[in-house]
């Protein structure tokens, strides 16, 4: 029952003993070569229920586990109760116990399947058709400017979940996407972020997507309202506003007092997640970028993945299968992050994306029943793209003394087949090479074959790689906005099963509260020494030296 302590639940207690008793024999190279049908046993094939054509290979066969102790992995999530909590979430129950809230990214991309009783599920179609107007027009060049120029120019200003997403996305389906139209994604307060785009934009061709659920982040808002002044002191006119700003928001009165009109508002609703807001109208960037067609086909591929979720046996569901493997090494071999690595350029910000899903979700130390837990929650996730993480961090994740669990993903066809695809078969050489020196690395006994007779002992020792590193394999045959909405919605699912297991509520954020209040507190203290009240010495200290250096 979730809001429970995990580590109360009897196969929390059985794993712990396992770990115990056994984590020191589980030896992947003894694993492979003791049972010849490893990989079999421990790859599935995803294959989308319906709609468009979906297919990926899920090898986690290079895990530090059994079939034993993956069957006490599923007990714990049977003990968790995870498939209820599950189909609360899709019934629309207001599992978001501490904003009295529904979760409901799911009803973004149901296509009316799933019955779903929550205000404003009905008017996802209507939100829908109304983008997939708006970016049919701007396209196709039918709406214009102020000056009867087509738009060539989005700038979507917003942060978190109303930035990573399109961001992610419009990078990932780059190859779909209209090259004639350029996006910029503003959401830092610092101004150098908004000068730097303005500085390349033109007001006559640019519409401005002002992107926030509520409407009240005070960086938004402030490069809103400064993209505003930037775009009127060339239009002049109030009234042009209407044709070069929109906005994304589940709060119209704020909207409007903006200055945007209603029409121009693009709505969604209280029980989608920032985090979970891509498949909404926080997605206009991203249809402007691709296309309706392709979103659509992107919330297809995602839909696919849900109804697997919601189906498959336990055994076989892959967000289920991701989220136990990865508590396992997170709270019983005290690995403390996580690794997305896409072999895939275009995939460079998927880890970057799942930063915000991952952290932002299940970075919590109590329980929904209010229990401050006694056992690891979250994973701190990192990643980027191979192989440029080989000539980075790949030191640390071979030779160095932290577990880093890691899932590598890749496509067998690049979109990009320059020089014959040779440079694709290089790419692939290191996604499959990777998880094999990190599972089976190199013996002593190889690197003396190697290094000869006269090699130092030191040497011959900082050349061993111990091996015993596990990882999880992800392959598709072409990255498509169909298969993309898959992949987001597996990880977004298994984010879901590791917070139910560990008792918490991931789809609040309240640590993302105090630093806000503090800064607003500190923001009216800049301005002279003597404003500065009630804080500590190293805080005064630091204004103090800001004070003395700034020239402004
Ligand atoms: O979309 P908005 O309401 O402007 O919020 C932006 C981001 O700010 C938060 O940190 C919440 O304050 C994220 O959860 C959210 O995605």
């Amino acid at each position: 029952m979730s809001g429970r302590l995990a580590s109360e639940y009897p196969s929390w207690k059985k794993l712990q003993q396992i770990y115990e008793s056994e984590h020191s024999k589980l030896v992947l190279k003894e694993l492979f070569a003791q049972d010849a049908s490893r990989f079999s046993k421990f790859s599935k094939e995803y294959v989308a229920p319906d709609g468009p054509p979906v297919t990926f290979l899920f090898d986690y066969s290079k895990n530090l586990i059994t079939e034993p102790i993956l069957n006490t992995l599923l007990s714990l999530v049977k003990e968790a109760e995870v498939e209820s909590y599950r189909d609360k979430m899709f019934a629309g129950e207001h599992i978001n116990t501490s904003e009295d809230r529904a979760v409901l990214h799911v009803a973004l991309r149901n296509f009316d399947e799933f019955k779903i009783s929550e205000s404003g599920v009905s008017e996802v179609s209507g939100v829908l058709a109304h983008m997939k107007e708006f970016s049919d027009a701007v396209r196709s060049g039918a709406h214009k400017g102020y000056t009867g120029k087509q738009i060539n120019t989005i700038v979507n200003i917003g942060i978190g979940g109303s930035d990573l997403g399109p961001v992610m996305i419009t990078e990932a389906l780059k190859a779909y996407s209209k090259r004639d139209l350029t996006a910029h994604f503003v959401s830092n307060i610092d101004g150098t972020h908004m000068a730097e785009t303005l500085r390349v934009c033109n007001p006559e061709t640019t519409l401005f997507i002002v992107a926030s659920k509520t409407f009240t982040t005070q960086e938004t808002i402030t490069n809103a309202e400064t993209a505003r002044e930037w775009f009127l002191a060339a239009a002049k006119d109030k009234v042009h506003v209407a044709k070069h700003f929109v906005a994304l928001s589940t709060n119209t009165k704020a909207v409007t007092e903006f200055g945007i009109a209603k029409e121009n508002m693009f709505a969604f609703w209280d029980w989608v997640g920032g985090r979970y807001s891509l498949w909404s109208a926080i997605g206009l960037s991203i249809c402007l970028v691709i296309g309706y067609d392709n979103f659509e086909q992107l919330l297809k591929g995602a839909h696919g993945m849900d109804k697997h979720f919601k189906t498959a046996p336990l055994e076989s569901n892959l967000p289920v299968l991701l989220a136990v493997i990865g508590i396992w090494y997170n709270d019983f071999y005290g690995s403390q992050t996580h690794c997305l690595l896409p072999y895939d350029q275009y995939l460079h910000k998927f880890a970057d994306y799942f930063q915000q899903g991952d952290m932002e979700s299940n970075g919590k130390t109590v329980t929904k029943g209010g229990h401050r837990v006694n056992y690891q929650t979250g994973p701190i996730l990192w990643g980027a793209a191979g192989t440029n993480g080989q000539h980075s961090f790949y030191q640390l994740i071979h030779q160095g003394t932290k577990l880093i669990p890691c899932d590598f993903l890749a496509p067998a066809t690049t979109l990009n087949p320059i020089a014959n695809s040779k440079h694709h078969r290089i790419l692939l050489s290191n996604f499959f090479a990777q998880p094999e020196a990190l599972a089976f690395g190199k013996t002593e006994e190889q690197v003396k074959q190697e290094l000869g007779p006269n090699a130092s002992d030191a040497l011959i020792k900082s050349k061993v790689f111990e091996g015993n590193k596990p990882s999880n394999s992800i392959m598709f045959p072409k990255l498509t906005p169909a298969t993309l909405g898959a992949l987001i919605a597996l990880y977004e699912h298994k984010i879901f099963v590791q917070g139910v297991v560990w008792g918490i509520n991931s789809f609040d954020q309240m640590g993302v509260e105090l630093g806000k209040v503090l800064a607003k507190n500190i923001l009216a203290q800049l301005n002279k020494p003597e404003d500065v009240k009630g804080h500590d010495s190293s805080t005064t200290g630091l204004i103090y030296y800001y004070q003395k250096h700034r020239q402004e």
